[in-house]
């Protein structure tokens, strides 16, 4: 799904190969600072790497349309996007951007659930707690239906019965549509209950690539 060679970030990435396979689950596991994010950005195009190549399904990054990129693999970053407006406008945006139909209220009512989030679809986005947003920004993303999920520290806001209830769905959802993630944890339960592959980045990076 992706290849990458030789690529190098300013003086934090390095890395000369790694290889991420579709139907896959990966996390990305280092200490803070070690350029997770950074490498996770690169995946879609909203960091371009200084030397080196990324290619996705074959093709080079840097070649693609960024934006039809991000259709395809979609970012849930580390801190959550919320849009000005009701809750269900901010599930449904994401629907939007990727050119997609809406759905059906019952259809954002059944994910809230299956998020356990308790809000009304037309409450305010952003009187949610901190927590709550995190959800409802992975709602959005998970209605895109993409061929890659980029994940950074996507329940870093929720407690344990909420973290676990989450990355139940979500792997589950992943998994069943034959989809690949690439998930940034601190969590070495979360990286090994629910990765197919962890990726370590002290293994990543060379030596120069590798801030100590
Ligand atoms: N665009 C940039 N230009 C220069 N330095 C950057 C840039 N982005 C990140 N950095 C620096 O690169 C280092 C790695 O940052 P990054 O956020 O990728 O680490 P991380 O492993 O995800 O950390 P954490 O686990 O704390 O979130 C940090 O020292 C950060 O300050």
């Amino acid at each position: 799904m992706f290849s990458i060679n030789q690529l190098v970030f300013k003086d934090i990435i390095n890395v000369s190969k790694l290889e991420i396979e579709s139907d896959k689950i990966y996390c990305l596991f280092g200490e803070s600072g070690s350029g997770k994010s950074t490498l996770l950005k690169m995946f879609n195009s909203m960091l371009t790497p200084d030397q080196g190549k990324i290619t996705y399904k074959g093709e080079s990054i840097a070649d693609l349309d960024p934006v039809s990129l991000r259709k395809e693999v979609v970012m849930l970053g580390q801190d959550p996007v919320v849009f000005e407006g009701t809750v269900r406008h901010n599930l449904l945006i994401g629907l939007q951007f990727s050119g997609e139909k809406d759905v059906e209220d019952q259809v954002l009512i059944d994910l809230l659930r299956e998020l356990h989030l308790t809000k009304d679809l037309d409450e305010e986005a952003d009187k949610l707690s901190g927590g709550e947003q995190q959800r409802l920004a992975f709602g959005r993303v998970l209605l895109m239906n993409a061929e890659v999920y980029l994940m950074d520290e996507p329940t870093s806001a929720l407690d344990e019965n909420t973290e676990i209830a989450i990355m139940d769905l979500f792997t589950k959802k992943v998994r069943d549509a034959g989809k690949t993630a690439i998930m940034v944890t601190h969590s070495k339960e979360v990286a090994e209950k629910y990765s197919d592959e962890i990726i370590y980045m002290n293994d990543i990076l060379t030596e120069e690539g590798a801030l100590s």
